[in-house]
């Protein structure tokens, strides 16, 4: 579904990502992990040319992204959607018109739209709060729409960077949860850029390892479910002590 070949991106002086060459199959959700600085955003960011590779091709579905331009670049691009850390919502706009936005930038027809939207929000459980601004959200449901405005156009493809990274350890589940059944209910692919080792360990099949700008390593793993914490103290102590001992001062 997604193919790079000896993509490279440098700002400046600098090497962000180094002749990177990396298949996502589809419907895989495949994990992105690594130091800070090791060029994971930015190679996310090239999958979706957000980020104009130096060198090398990208290849979604297919077709050949770093050889468009133009109207073609953005028709192709309606295949893949994109979250962020930071929500990346208009701030002066409701919850419906935050999705629907997405769908007129697509020539989405208008009479359809309506329901649409509608349809997207129902997915993330949101389906009541279509009046609301972004400002009376708590992050989990600003994430949501988010999640919620990237679907609207039946993308092939999820693009995650950092997804969860501003959300407490339930709401985190509860996000992860939701990226599980896009996965799952639509066939989308997603790739999740993190650098929380439980976040990537949770829900993905695959994932690479990145360090100084180049694939490490790419291995399969086995997803071990989304881990929910309640509110319940006794839960806290649980999982403080069940990773190995306790340790008394
Ligand atoms: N637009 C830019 N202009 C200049 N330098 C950039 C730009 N984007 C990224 N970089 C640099 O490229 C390197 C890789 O950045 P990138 O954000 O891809 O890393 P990362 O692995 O996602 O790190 P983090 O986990 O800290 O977000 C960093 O040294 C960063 O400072």
């Amino acid at each position: 579904m997604i193919n790079i070949h000896n993509v490279s991106k440098s700002f400046s002086e600098f090497q962000a990502v180094q002749s990177v060459t990396l298949s996502i199959a589809e419907k895989e959700i495949h994990g992105i992990i690594g130091a800070s600085g090791a060029g994971k955003s930015t190679l996310l960011r090239l999958m979706n040319l957000l980020e104009i590779p130096d060198a090398g091709e990208v290849v979604i579905d297919g077709r050949v992204l770093t050889s468009l331009a133009g109207r073609e670049l953005r028709e192709a691009r309606k295949s893949i959607g994109m979250i962020f850390q930071h929500f990346n919502l208009v701030a002066n706009k409701t919850v419906y018109e935050n999705v629907s936005v997405s769908l007129e930038l697509a020539k989405y027809p208008k009479h359809k739209r309506r329901e649409r939207v509608q349809e997207c929000l129902q997915f993330v459980g949101l389906a009541n709060y279509t009046d609301k601004y972004p400002a009376q959200l708590s992050g989990g449901q600003k994430q949501r729409v988010a999640i919620a405005r990237a679907l609207a156009n039946n993308p092939q493809v999820l693009l995650c960077d950092e997804p969860t990274s501003s959300l407490d350890p339930n709401t985190t589940a509860e996000i992860l949860g939701v990226l599980r059944d896009v996965n799952k209910t639509f066939g989308v692919t997603i790739v999740i850029v993190s650098h929380e080792m439980e976040v990537i360990k949770s829900i993905c099949n695959r994932v690479t390892v990145m360090a100084e700008g180049q694939v490490y390593e790419t291995l399969s793993i086995e997803p071990q479910g989304i881990r929910v914490t309640d509110g319940n103290p006794a839960s806290f102590v649980k999982q403080l002590t069940e990773d190995g001992e306790s340790y008394n001062a």
